[in-house]
C-alpha cells in the first residue's frame, strides 16, 4: 500500500485562503480534526478530487491527483448524508453503484458479496432501504466506498447521529477497514477517532497546527493538565482554565490546563484534552 503525500496545498476561494502550505503523509489511519470552518470539508473534497487545489501536489506510487480520472477509481468516498433510493434492497442499491462505477460485470456479484461480508450486512442484503437503522445505512454507505477495493476510503463525520452501540460497531469496523489500507476520517468528535485512527491531523485556519501519532500529541501535553475537587461555590472560574466540570453531590470535579508550576493536581492527559489545548492554545498560554 503505498503513502498518499500532500506537498505544499493551498486553497483559495474568492480570494479567500481556505487551506495553506498543508504537508502531511497519509499512510494507514489519519483522522482529521479541527473546529468548524478549519477546512476539514476542503481538505477531503480536494483528497476525492472533487475540487483542484490552487497549488501543490498529491501523489501516491505513481498516481499524480492531476490526473483526476485515473485517482478516482482508487479512492472511496462516504460523505456525511448518504442515502439511497428507500425502496432499493441494499443488494439493488450496491449492483447499482457498482455499474456507476464500471465494475466489470464478471467480477461485480463476487465483489458485493464480498463487500457486504466485510461490512456484516451479507445476512439482511434483502432489506430495503427504508428498513435500516442509520447505523446499518452508514454501513451500506462504507460498503459502496468499499467496491472496486479503493487504496484511500474517506469518511465524512462518521458516527454522527448514530445512537451509542451503532457508534461502539461503526467505530471497530472502520478501525478493522483501517487495517490494510488508507483511510481518512474527518470528524469533530475526538473519540471517533481516539479508538479508530493510528494518527491525528489537526486543523486550525486552514493549516495543519499538528500531526502525529496519538501518543506523540499526548506527550505534548503531559504535565499540563489537572483535575481537582471544589465545593460548588468555591470554583474559580476566573482563573482556572477549565476544561471540563462534572458534578459530584456537594462537589464539582474541575479538569484544567496548569498554569502554575507548583500545581499538585497533575493527572494523564486524554485525546481530547491535547485537541482543546491546540486549538485553543492561545487562550491557555
Ligand atoms: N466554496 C466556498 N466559497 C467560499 N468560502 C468557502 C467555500 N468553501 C469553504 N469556504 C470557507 O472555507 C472555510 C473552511 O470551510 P470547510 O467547510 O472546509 O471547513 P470545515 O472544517 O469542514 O468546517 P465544518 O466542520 O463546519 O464543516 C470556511 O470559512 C468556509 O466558509
Amino acid at each position: 500500500m503505498d503513502p498518499i503525500i500532500l506537498s505544499n496545498i493551498d486553497k483559495s476561494i474568492k480570494g479567500k485562503e481556505i487551506l495553506q502550505n498543508v504537508n502531511i503523509k497519509i499512510n494507514g489511519s489519519v483522522g482529521l480534526l479541527g473546529p468548524n470552518g478549519a477546512g476539514k470539508t476542503t481538505l477531503m473534497r480536494i483528497l476525492t478530487t472533487l475540487i483542484e487545489p490552487s497549488s501543490g501536489s498529491i501523489r501516491s506510487g505513481k498516481l499524480d491527483w492531476k490526473n483526476k480520472m485515473e485517482v478516482r477509481p482508487h479512492i472511496g468516498y462516504l460523505p456525511q448524508h448518504f442515502s439511497m433510493y428507500k425502496n432499493m434492497t441494499i443488494l439493488d442499491c450496491l449492483n447499482h453503484l457498482a455499474l456507476l462505477k464500471g465494475i466489470d460485470k464478471r467480477n461485480r456479484n463476487e465483489m458485493i458479496q464480498s463487500t457486504l461480508n466485510e461490512v456484516n450486512l451479507l445476512n439482511v442484503k434483502s432489506k430495503k432501504i427504508k428498513q435500516l437503522s442509520g447505523g446499518m445505512l452508514r454501513r451500506v454507505g462504507i460498503a459502496q466506498a468499499l467496491l472496486g477495493n479503493p487504496q484511500l476510503l474517506v469518511v465524512d463525520e462518521p458516527t454522527v447521529g448514530l445512537d451509542i452501540e451503532e457508534r461502539v460497531r461503526f467505530r471497530r469496523l472502520l478501525r478493522k477497514l483501517g487495517k490494510n489500507r488508507n483511510i481518512v476520517i474527518s470528524t469533530h468528535i475526538v473519540e471517533d477517532i481516539e479508538t479508530t485512527c493510528d494518527k491525528v491531523c489537526i486543523l486550525k485556519n486552514g493549516k495543519v497546527i499538528k500531526f502525529g501519532t496519538k501518543s506523540e500529541l499526548l506527550s505534548l501535553v503531559k504535565g499540563k493538565v489537572a483535575e481537582r475537587v471544589y465545593p460548588i461555590d468555591q470554583v474559580d472560574y476566573d482563573s482556572l482554565k477549565i476544561i471540563s466540570t462534572k458534578e459530584s453531590s456537594e462537589e464539582y470535579i474541575v479538569r484544567y490546563f496548569i498554569t502554575q508550576d507548583d500545581d499538585n493536581y497533575v493527572v494523564e492527559p486524554t485525546l481530547e484534552d491535547a485537541y482543546l489545548y491546540f486549538t485553543q492554545e492561545e487562550d491557555y498560554v
